[in-house]
């Protein structure tokens, strides 16, 4: 850094998610800080899905950015969505299945929401979907994946990085997306704010 230059705000990722620190490590970024944000993620009646992970996505950057106002903070929020239906991150086994029922056999979306905030309050953000197909799953693969137990913790109940993938007939956008931060839009949104170099 040269002299003349301000210097660099902290960047704090308000997420808990691994998977984002992995993504962005690909990128080459590492946050000064992962802080998680302690929000509810209860979706509102009638609410999309395309609504619901850009409420919290900002909610989560909000609830950082306000402990920290000096800071660069980036949080998103990933959402699978089959028609109006959304589908949060199973409660258990008997859910998973049924959401893996779900989605057997037909496209669903999953989108992710990202959302930056600047010293000073200046907030971008993007809006990601990824649509995709999953084979006709029978009752062994579901019961596989259940035992697998790599629905735990995940939007929709599956992990496109994990076993998941050799069910997965098509896909159409970003893949880094669908594991929950999209690395073209964030690296767009991460230049905006002079965090990466155009
Ligand atoms: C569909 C899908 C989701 N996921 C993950 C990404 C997200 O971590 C998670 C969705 O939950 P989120 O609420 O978006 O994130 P999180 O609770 O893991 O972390 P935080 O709120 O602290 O940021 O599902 C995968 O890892 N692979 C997939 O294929």
């Amino acid at each position: 850094m040269l002299g003349t230059e301000r210097p660099r705000p902290a960047f704090l990722l308000a997420s808990g998610s691994p998977r984002r620190i992995e993504l962005l490590a690909r990128i080459g970024v590492t946050p000064d800080q992962v802080r998680p944000a302690d929000i509810d993620e209860t979706p509102r009646k009638t609410e999309l899905p395309r609504q619901l992970a850009e409420r919290l996505a900002r909610a989560k950057a909000e609830a950082v950015a306000a402990e920290a106002t000096d800071a660069l903070v980036l949080a998103a929020d990933t959402v699978v969505g089959v028609g109006r239906r959304i589908l949060g991150k199973p409660a258990d086994e008997a859910e998973a299945a049924r959401f893996l029922g779900l989605l057997s056999g037909r496209r669903h979306r999953v989108m992710t929401a990202v959302c930056l905030m600047q010293p000073g309050g200046r907030r971008t953000s993007r809006l990601v979907t990824t649509i995709l197909a999953f084979q006709r799953l029978t009752q062994a693969q579901i019961e596989d994946h259940v035992a697998s137990g790599e629905w735990r913790g995940v939007a929709g109940g599956y992990q496109i990085q994990k076993r998941a993938e050799m069910y997965v007939r098509f896909l159409s956008g970003s893949h880094s997306n669908v594991v929950g931060l999209p690395l073209f839009e964030t690296a767009q949104l991460l230049r905006g704010a002079g965090w990466l170099r155009p």
